[in-house]
């Protein structure tokens, strides 16, 4: 909420952060779901008074948003995708207290997979995965609506088919140009929806659970290329374009996308003893993997008539 008070200008919100819930769902053939969701809260509501006078009285508490967190985990009979679980909270917010005109609702997902034994779904075995899959929706009371999803932490690496030449080159340049270097990231992505209403939002159960795994699936085919030839990466920078393109040219339904994408550097190693003699000499073989300094390299795509 933005104010005017006493030629201040004056922006507030407030809610919960990272309510952490888990929800297990059984079909009918006995198979069971899993679901860890971290989600927090931000509420845009009209409380002037409570930051002004002492008066709590148009407050929605922190610790009820909480709280319905978990009483909507409980009421979704059926596995929702945290998207819909996010827009659902959102609504519930925005239309059951006169006093909240918007809510920003962000989920980040554990990656818990189901288990194989022997080749076989496990019925009810999970293991944690790497990625996580996060959401970040804004609904207004109006029911306008912004839908963002995403990816942490993909991390991504290939052996060959990378380089980096042709960049300036003056007195305090060292790097060698080169045609070969491993190349490895992790990536962070997040895409809007062209959605802009509440009821333009596809009523599919698993619409966006569908997308999230479609749009991962694009942004690593791209970074990797097919699998016995690969692609050539000149730079960072001209693959994170191709995956951004990429994700732009395949879905309709989005209408922008950022990565960031650092530049994780594996060192060529080189040793020479005390004699002067080389113990190690480097052929495209023995790297030392850094985790810093790295690169930092991101940029988004967004389509002309996109808002975002
Ligand atoms: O792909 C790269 N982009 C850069 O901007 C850069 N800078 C650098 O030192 N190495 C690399 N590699």
């Amino acid at each position: 909420m933005t104010r005017e008070i006493e030629n201040f200008k004056f922006e507030h919100r407030h809610g919960k952060d990272r309510v952490r819930v888990g929800r297990v769902w059984r079909n009918k053939d006995g198979r069971y779901f899993f679901v860890e969701w971290n989600v927090s809260i931000s509420l845009l509501s009209d409380c002037l008074p409570a930051y002004l006078l002492d008066d709590n009285s148009d407050i929605v508490a922190t610790d009820t948003m909480k709280n319905t967190v978990y009483v909507k985990a409980k009421e979704c009979s059926e596995q929702i995708s945290m998207e819909d679980f996010a827009i659902l909270l959102a609504k519930h917010f925005t239309s059951f207290y006169r006093q909240v005109t918007g809510a920003i609702i962000k989920i980040v997902e554990k990656p818990w997979e189901r288990v194989y034994i022997d080749g076989q779904e496990h019925e009810h075995g999970f293991k944690l995965g790497s990625e996580k899959h996060t959401t970040e929706v804004f609904v207004k009371k109006s029911g306008a609506l912004q839908v963002t999803s995403g990816i942490e932490g993909l991390a991504l690496l290939k052996t060959t088919m990378s380089g980096f030449e042709g960049f300036i080159r003056d007195k305090y340049t060292v790097l060698p140009e080169t045609r070969e270097r491993i190349l490895a990231t992790e990536v962070t992505a997040s895409w809007r929806y062209s959605y802009e209403s509440l009821s333009s939002i596809p009523q599919k159960p698993y619409y966006f659970t569908d997308r999230y795994l479609d749009v991962k699936k694009v942004l690593v085919e791209t970074f990797y290329g097919p699998p016995k030839q690969g692609v050539y990466s000149p730079s960072v920078q001209n693959t994170l374009h191709h995956m951004a393109k990429s994700v732009l040219n395949r879905f309709l339904d989005i209408s922008s996308v950022q990565l960031k994408m650092p530049n994780i550097h594996f060192l060529p190693v080189n040793l020479k003893n005390k004699d002067d003699e080389t113990i190690v000499k480097f052929n495209d073989d023995v790297y030392l993997p850094t985790d810093e300094p790295h690169g930092s390299i991101e940029a988004s795509l967004s389509r002309f008539w996109s808002k975002m």
